[in-house]
């Protein structure tokens, strides 16, 4: 199996950058959403966006957005890839879509059954893909929380796809092995604090998930 992708999200200091950098990460999480303790304003993102090299993409997370503030967004950050992490329907990326070439669109899906799994396809043609989570309680991510990973079995993806959900340096070897994974997703796993990256944690996750 090649080795996963790695995205190490809710980065929000050049320190924190520079550490998933040097242990491979391939993707960058920002997240612009006031009610996370991992926000980070249009500025820092921009700024915390210029360090990171053009091998490793830049994912810019929006919650539930209006096209206005969209657009400053993207035209602030300049991510490789918008994750839409609130409720937007298929009918919204596909508007997005239209207009933003150049930019992949991702669509986080919380999962509480099987059905969940279904639903997601609905996204197919309008997402670059799908990252399935815990679904929302007080936060519509970040929450260190797993699904069933077993739901994941047998299951036939139409589209790509990505597993993200209360993994961490000791979980995410067996979560490669049991769903494969083709991208894994941390956040507060790699915390010491909520919002507050461990630089060993992120280093850690990075070496589990390529030796898995
Ligand atoms: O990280 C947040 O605070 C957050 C807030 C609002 C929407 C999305 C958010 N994070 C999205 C991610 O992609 C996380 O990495 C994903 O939910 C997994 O988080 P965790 O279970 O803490 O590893």
């Amino acid at each position: 199996m090649p080795e996963p992708q790695i995205k190490i999200c809710g980065l929000s200091t050049p320190e924190t950058i520079d550490a998933a950098v040097a242990a491979r990460a391939t993707h960058i999480g920002l997240v612009h959403y006031e009610p996370s303790p991992r926000h980070v304003t249009l500025e820092q993102a921009a700024a915390l966006r210029a360090r990171v090299p053009v091998e490793v993409k830049v994912v810019l997370l929006l919650v539930d957005t209006q096209p206005q503030a969209l657009v400053e967004a993207v035209q602030a950050v300049r991510p490789d890839v918008v994750q839409f992490h609130g409720r937007e329907a298929p009918e919204w990326l596909s508007l997005v879509r239209q207009y933003s070439r150049g930019l992949a669109l991702w669509k986080a899906i919380g999962v509480s059954d099987a059905g969940s799994l279904e639903r997601a396809q609905r996204y197919r043609d309008v997402a670059d893909m799908v990252l399935y989570d815990a679904p929302a309680k007080k936060l519509p991510g970040g929450q260190g929380l797993a699904f069933d990973w077993s739901l994941l079995g047998g299951f036939k993806h139409e589209m790509a796809w990505g597993l993200a959900g209360g993994l961490g340096p000791d979980n995410v070897a067996d979560a490669i092995r049991l769903t494969g994974a083709p991208l894994v997703d941390a956040s507060s796993g790699l915390e010491s604090a909520p919002g507050v990256k461990d630089l060993a944690k992120i280093a850690a996750f990075c070496r589990a998930a390529q030796g898995a």
